[in-house]
């Protein structure tokens, strides 16, 4: 389906009250370690808060998370879920960044079955425009958005040696002497997916067998989902700096809903790094911080009725499933 017929019919979303049947839906992101990326889970809280989201969001935390960091989640109406790591066969890859390891973890979030449908995303996105309607999205596919190839993070590949990106096919068109074309590949930043446990099962089976890959969950989750995937257009996941430096004429910064913030960390940006003294990267950062910092979007007690309300589902959903046998114990014959 072309972006413009998807974009068309997802935007076409109904606008969903909060019932039984639509609590099964949250978005979900993950966070590790006891460093500064809290602050980017907080940000996205309160930016889902601000384009009035009528779903809950889930983090998905690993052990590192210090107990003060999953109390400011709590206190920003985030539902915590705390999760095991996952780790890659053992490898000696040399990942794009050397933390991308620990991004296999977000594998989780397929055995979250309590939720239909979830929206991935990263803790340095931040959601300014409602998105909702992607819940809408016909089920059975992973809709996300295009990465792009240009980076030098990207000169392991067979692209970027040819200097061939999908963001622009034709401008250096795929040699032929190299077969077809690599197939479409999405930024793991953002997602619309359905957790399934026989998929997550699937999942971790696979990643048993899989070499491990620059990068990372990334690369595994698009040679995993390479026939459902389904591309959205590029306002759902604007990826900084790649989008804005290398393909300007794919990128309408009045339309972009979602601005994932690969770089510059808002949290970190102080404005003297290289080339980040723009003036779309200050607008953009600017925009992060008067969310972060909007006390009025913080979590409120009027809240908590409907927080409540979310946790419980979650928490009778997951009984529920639980106390449904739905694996039937056969005894093992008696020994000849
Ligand atoms: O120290 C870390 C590094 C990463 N992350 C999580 O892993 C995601 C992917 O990492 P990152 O966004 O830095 O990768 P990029 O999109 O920049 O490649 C982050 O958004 C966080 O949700 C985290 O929680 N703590
Ligand atoms: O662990 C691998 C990560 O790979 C992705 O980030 C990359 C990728 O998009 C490159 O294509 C860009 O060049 C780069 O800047 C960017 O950081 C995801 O955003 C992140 O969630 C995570 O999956
Ligand atoms: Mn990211």
């Amino acid at each position: 389906m072309a972006d413009e017929e998807l974009t068309k019919e997802v935007i076409a979303g109904t606008d969903t009250k909060p019932n039984k049947e639509s609590l099964k839906r949250a978005y979900v992101t993950f966070l590790a370690g006891n460093g500064d990326y809290v602050k980017g889970v907080v940000g996205l809280a309160k930016g889902l808060r601000k384009v009035r989201s009528a779903y809950p969001l889930v983090v998905a935390t690993l052990p590192d998370v210090p107990g003060e960091h999953l109390h400011i989640l709590r206190s920003q109406g985030c539902i915590v879920r705390e999760i095991e790591p996952i780790f890659p066969p053992p490898n000696q890859t040399q990942f794009a960044m050397a933390y991308y390891v620990i991004n296999y973890s977000k594998l989780r979030i397929w055995n979250m079955e309590e939720y239909k449908k979830m929206i991935y995303l990263d803790a340095d996105i931040q959601v300014y425009d409602n998105i909702d309607h992607l819940f809408d999205t016909e089920d059975g596919y992973l809709y996300a958005v295009m990465d792009c190839f240009c980076g030098a993070t990207w000169s392991h590949s067979a692209q970027y040696k040819v200097g061939y990106c999908q963001q622009c096919p034709h401008k250096v068109a795929w040699p032929s002497h190299m077969g077809s074309p690599p197939p479409l590949y999405f930024n793991a930043g953002m997602f619309v997916f359905e957790p399934s446990s026989v998929t997550y099962h699937n999942l971790l089976h696979t990643l048993q067998l899989t070499l491990p890959t620059p990068f990372a969950e990334q690369d595994f989750l698009n040679m995993f989902f390479q026939e459902q995937y389904k591309p959205l257009p590029s306002e759902y996941n604007l990826v900084l700096m790649a989008m804005l430096w290398r393909h300007p004429e794919n990128v309408d910064l009045k339309k972009v809903k979602v601005v994932h913030y690969c770089e510059p960390k808002p949290w970190r940006y102080t404005g003297k790094e290289a080339n980040m003294d723009r003036e779309d990267i200050k607008m953009l950062v600017a925009k992060w911080w008067n969310i972060y910092d909007d006390k009025s979007l913080d979590f409120k007690a009027q809240d908590l009725q409907v927080a409540a309300e979310q946790e419980t589902l979650s928490r009778s959903s997951i009984m529920a499933s639980i106390s449904e046998p739905t694996i039937s114990f056969v005894p093992a014959p008696p020994a000849a």
